[in-house]
């Protein structure tokens, strides 16, 4: 492993702001491209700021663009960011940060010197050193439930205090405040407020009182 360079504290900065903005990150998996604002209007209505939109659909980067234009209040994190160049594209549509469920080492090189700060899933001590190497400090914690869960991130605080979590999979209002109660934890992200019932039936008061909920259950 060859580590040139090191990513600058700022990017810790601007992820910690993000993150600021809610406890509760929900993820959407856009199918339908006109879903998009409707959607992304209701979650940001019922309180909650940030979203992560995956690259699991196809209509997902034409989607982030057109979240972006429609609420410029709110922070547009591109999930399930894969390989360098769908970092890229994220960069292209206006993405406020990356998320990955998993890291490699050229995920990790290129977040370096990308202008959009990175959010690394990590589900194992190995993998959060690769990162902390490279200089990155705040880590998405995938799949969470199935890794470990709170015992595992207990167990994360001890050899590494310093980094900050964002857990993801298998996370829902009931068992989330367990995670923010931690001290290593920032916020947590979950499709539990974008369930596809409610999506496909285009109940948007359905989605902004589901968001309203996590919002007022989990204020910042
Ligand atoms: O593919 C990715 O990059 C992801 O973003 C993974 C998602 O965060 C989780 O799939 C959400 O987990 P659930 O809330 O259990 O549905």
């Amino acid at each position: 492993m060859t580590i040139e360079k090191q990513l600058p504290s700022t990017r810790t900065t601007e992820l910690d702001s993000i993150c600021l903005k809610a406890e509760v990150i929900p993820v959407l998996a856009i199918e339908r491209v006109e879903d998009a604002v409707p959607l992304g209007r209701a979650l940001v209505e019922g309180g909650l700021t940030v979203l992560e939109v995956t690259l699991r659909t196809d209509c997902a980067l034409e989607a982030i663009r057109r979240l972006k234009e429609a609420l410029p209040q709110a922070s547009i994190g591109v999930g399930t960011v894969l390989t360098p160049s769908q970092y890229r594209q994220s960069e292209q549509v206006g993405a406020d940060f990356v998320v990955t469920p998993g890291t490699t080492e050229a995920l990790y090189r290129y977040g370096v010197s990308s202008p959009v700060p990175m959010l690394p899933g990590v589900a194992t001590v190995s993998e959060l050193m690769t990162g902390w190497q490279y200089g990155y400090r705040r880590f998405k914690f995938f799949p969470a439930e199935a890794s470990g869960g709170v015992k595992a991130l207990k167990a994360f605080a001890g050899p590494i205090p310093e980094a900050r979590f964002c857990p993801t999979g298998g996370i829902n209002l009931d068992n989330a405040e367990d995670y923010l109660a931690l001290k290593n934890v920032m916020c947590v992200g979950g499709s539990w407020l974008t369930p596809t019932s409610l999506v496909n039936a285009e109940d948007w008061n359905g989605i902004r009182q589901l968001a309203r909920e996590a919002a007022e259950r989990f204020p910042r």
